[in-house]
């Protein structure tokens, strides 16, 4: 058990010694952390004593809800019997491969292979690298270029951050790396002008088609893409889109990869975005919900077209030390065969996810500065404006969202400014009368956020 202090010991000594990510370290050592301390279902709670609720399962990862006994006594057994081994040297282990055959059982049809990793990063750059060694293989080593979005997020090492959109990660690195470029992204609300959705969706697939006859496609290697960007503040795609980038990577013989490492393992409902939004990836990607964040680990699906065909080039030269690591797979099969035998991903979609988004549409449509209200299954969201009929933005873009967010936070309740928009995704096992909590807290939120909108003279 680790050792008892009071708040002000523990935050005294982050600050001496703790750098966290994505942080303004002098900035957050001003006002000092705040400490959780445990977790159960839905809920955190504070060193101070505050019971919080988390609408965002950590960080989009605890889909089946924290406090999951069963998950640790997995955890602890595992440990005590085989902790470490790797999967390098022609060795393998019971856990690893019970993982893959359960992984292969839930993965949409034709996806029997995966690759460990350790994050959604590596993940990422797993691909990365497997995408260009595929076209090696292929005879086709000049395809090496990867399209991915502006506002997309695909993680924080070096080839993530460069296939991410987000310029103020890419301002520090000099990043992209060569041999990754951006289209715009699918964001109906913002770029749709006078089209339906319908129009908008083929429309921002074919940004990709020009940029494919841009660069070439006898050089592009692949487009990658969340089924929903997550991060980038849960941008749902117009039902077109996705048919029709599928039908351009054909096309043009360019491999076509879902990045679900948010949308993976239930969160819209079905196991995996790809499922909702009809298309089917040739490789994908994944972390968070594969184990729910009880321990860190990530596997990228290959088809079976590209795993006979990086079989075919020999070694793969690429892995890391943890890749299939005994414990976080023991955990991930437990986790993964609870969201699959309590009908965890089937109440999503069937039941718990048609509530919340029947009541967060309900709700928030009664806003004056609140638009653009979006969600599928558990991952939901809407955006702050300034003026709803003429969907005019605030100035100075993510201010207001911040703003928005600490009052849901100074009532004990975590939701998430992605920008200006406000984005909610909760653990799967959320019940319907904490989603009516969830929701009531919120809308009272709401109402002091526009009150103090109008008093700051913002609108
Ligand atoms: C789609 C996607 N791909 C890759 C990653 C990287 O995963 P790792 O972090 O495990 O390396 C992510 C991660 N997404 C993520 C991570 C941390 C914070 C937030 C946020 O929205 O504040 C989102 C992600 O959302």
């Amino acid at each position: 058990m680790t050792q008892q202090r009071n708040t002000a010991a523990w935050r005294e000594m982050d600050a001496a010694h703790h750098l966290h990510p994505f942080t303004d370290t002098a900035s957050l050592n001003e006002q000092g952390v705040r400490m959780i301390t445990r977790a159960d279902g839905i809920y955190l709670w504070d060193s101070e004593g505050n019971k919080i609720m988390d609408g965002m399962a950590g960080l989009w990862c605890v889909n089946i809800g924290y406090g999951r006994k069963d998950l640790s006594d997995v955890a602890k057994r595992q440990m005590d019997e085989l902790a470490y081994y790797n999967t390098f040297f022609k060795t393998s282990h019971p856990a690893v491969v019970e993982l893959s055959h359960l992984l292969a059982e839930v993965a949409p049809q034709g996806f029997d292979h995966v690759f460990y990793t350790n994050s959604g990063s590596e993940s990422v750059d797993t691909m990365i690298r497997m995408v260009r060694r595929y076209w090696d293989v292929k005879g086709k080593p000049e395809k090496k270029t990867l399209i991915g979005r502006w506002n997309g997020y695909h993680g924080s090492t070096i080839g993530g951050a460069s296939l991410g959109g987000m310029s103020y990660m890419h301002e520090q690195g000099d990043l992209p790396i060569p041999g990754i470029v951006h289209v715009e992204q699918p964001w109906y609300y913002k770029h749709g002008k006078d089209m339906t959705p319908e129009e908008f969706g083929v429309a921002a697939a074919r940004w990709i088609e020009e940029k494919i006859l841009e660069v070439g496609a006898d050089k592009i290697a692949a487009f990658v893409g969340e089924p929903i960007q997550g991060a980038g503040g849960v941008i749902v795609p117009p039902s077109t889109y996705w048919p029709e980038v599928q039908r351009i990577c054909r096309q043009y013989d360019i491999l076509l990869v879902a990045d679900e490492v948010i949308c993976g393992f239930g969160r819209t409902g079905e196991w995996f975005g790809q499922t909702h939004f009809g298309f089917q990836p040739d490789i994908f990607t994944t972390a968070k919900g594969l184990s729910s964040g009880y321990l860190p680990i990530g596997a990228v699906f290959v088809n079976d077209e590209v795993a006979s065909t990086l079989a075919a080039g020999g070694d793969f030269n690429h892995g890391f030390t943890y890749s299939g690591h005994p414990v976080a797979a023991a955990v991930a099969h437990a986790n993964v065969k609870a969201l699959r035998d309590e009908g965890i991903v089937q109440r999503v979609k069937e039941d718990i996810g048609p509530y919340m988004q029947q009541r967060w549409r309900e709700t928030f449509s009664q806003f004056e500065h609140v638009d653009d209200i979006r969600g599928v299954g558990l991952i939901q969201a809407f955006t702050l404006v300034k003026n709803k009929a003429t969907r005019e933005l605030f100035d100075n873009w993510g201010e207001i969202g911040l703003m928005c967010r600490d009052i849901f936070f100074a009532n004990n309740l975590i939701m998430r400014a992605c920008g200006d928009h406000i984005v909610s995704a909760p653990p799967l096992v959320i019940s319907k009368a904490e989603v009516d909590q969830m929701i009531d807290t919120a809308a009272r939120c709401m109402a002091e956020f526009e009150r103090q909108l109008k008093a700051k003279g913002l609108a």
